[in-house]
């Protein structure tokens, strides 16, 4: 167990633990006890292996000064060096892509299984891929006396644009629909979808790809971001409704931008009150707690979308693994305290 209870008082006992990460730990502990504060008696060490864009908007120097106060300390994980040779952590935090560093964090928790990773790499590549990623809502089929939540009707089209039309009539599938790239990888391109208005038009895609039927929805969707047992939910932008009036006068493929990745949130928003309105608390819990355990992940997000014309009837049209938590209201908190509960979980269960 790396809850280092006397840690940053210790100097005799196991001399050769001093590595990088303990003197880390001492040098932060006496910028603490400099500051006035006392030092933290428990010390959950976390190795984060991001890519700079998230250390940018995860690690905020808030966040960052909250966990110190905490008793968190954050060490960057060097991906040059064996993971083994670093920490020793309590918890590993990342985001980062590739089939090497998928073997070296399985590796590394077959090695180091006292060791919590955030989340598994074979949970997460599930949801790499269109067809998968929304298999567990489907299959969850929840509907309660607070609402019923699926997934809009999907095809896969791995090959062959030009079957598209028939396979598209042959499954039923009903016009707009939305193009999304099959892989879901984090790259510019896998985020690069199209709403196609026509037949014809489904020829010029390029598989492969998953269609999606679009759902009128009002313009708003909810991001519920799943951080433990914790949830948030924000209203942002997406894409307004089609008509039938435009479905029958437009054509051709829409490339839309990232709606709503754009920076402005639609929570302050003069909106139709039964848009606007969130989902039911009680209904994101349960839907929350299954995918926890049927995705067998603790760091994801959702986009779901109110069909219009119902006040109850939602769909999940995305799953993302670590999300941008930077843009969740309060996430100083809400991840500090996962991650001390995590921490301080696994202590009790070594003295217990
Ligand atoms: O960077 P951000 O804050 O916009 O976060 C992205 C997410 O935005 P959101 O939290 O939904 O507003 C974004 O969510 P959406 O796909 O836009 O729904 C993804 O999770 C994205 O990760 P990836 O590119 O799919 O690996 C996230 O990007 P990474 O930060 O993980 O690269
Ligand atoms: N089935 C759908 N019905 C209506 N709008 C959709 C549907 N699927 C996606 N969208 C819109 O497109 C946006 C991006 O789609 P999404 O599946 O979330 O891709 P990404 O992984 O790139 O965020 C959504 O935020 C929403 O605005
Ligand atoms: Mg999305
Ligand atoms: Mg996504």
């Amino acid at each position: 167990m790396r809850l280092r209870e006397e840690l940053p008082c210790r100097n005799g006992d196991g001399g050769d633990e001093k590595d990088e990460v303990v003197d880390e730990i001492q040098n932060q502990c006496s910028q603490v006890l400099n500051s006035g504060f006392s030092c933290p008696k428990k010390v959950v060490v976390v190795g984060y292996a991001l890519t700079s864009k998230k250390i940018k908007s995860f690690l905020q120097p808030k966040f960052q000064g909250l966990a110190r106060n905490k008793g968190i300390l954050f060490v960057a994980i060097d991906d040059n060096r064996p993971l083994s040779d670093q920490g020793p952590f309590d918890i590993v935090l990342h985001k980062l892509s590739g089939r090497e560093w998928r073997q070296v964090l399985e590796d590394y928790r077959q090695s180091h299984p006292e060791v919590i990773v955030l989340d598994p790499p074979d949970a997460i590549q599930h949801l790499r891929n269109r067809q998968y990623m929304l298999q567990a809502v489907a299959d969850l089929n929840l509907s309660d006396s607070y609402g019923k939540v699926g997934v809009p009707r999907q095809l896969v089209i791995k090959r062959d644009a030009s079957s598209i039309p028939e396979l598209v009539n042959r499954a039923g599938l009903t016009l707009p629909l939305v193009a999304k790239p099959l892989v879901a990888d984090g790259s510019a391109k896998s985020h690069e979808l199209s709403l196609a208005y026509d037949q014809y038009s489904l020829q010029k895609l390029e598989p492969p790809l998953v269609l999606q039927e679009f759902v009128n929805h009002g313009g708003v969707l909810f991001k519920v971001y799943i951080v433990g047992d914790a949830i948030k939910v924000v209203r942002r932008f997406s894409l307004p409704d089609v008509s039938k009036w435009e479905l029958s006068e437009d054509a051709g493929l829409y490339h839309f931008p990232r709606v709503s990745c754009a920076a402005a949130s639609a929570d302050d928003a003069d909106l139709d009150p039964n848009v606007a309105e969130l989902p039911p608390r009680p209904l994101l819990e349960k839907l929350a707690k299954e995918l926890r355990w049927r995705l067998g992940l603790r760091l994801f997000n959702l986009d779901i979308i109110r069909e219009c014309g119902t006040r109850d009837h939602f769909y999940v049209i995305d799953i993302n693994y670590f999300p941008g938590y930077g843009k969740m209201p309060e996430y100083e908190h809400i991840f500090t305290d996962f991650l001390l509960s995590l921490g301080h979980g696994k202590y009790k269960k070594k003295s217990g």
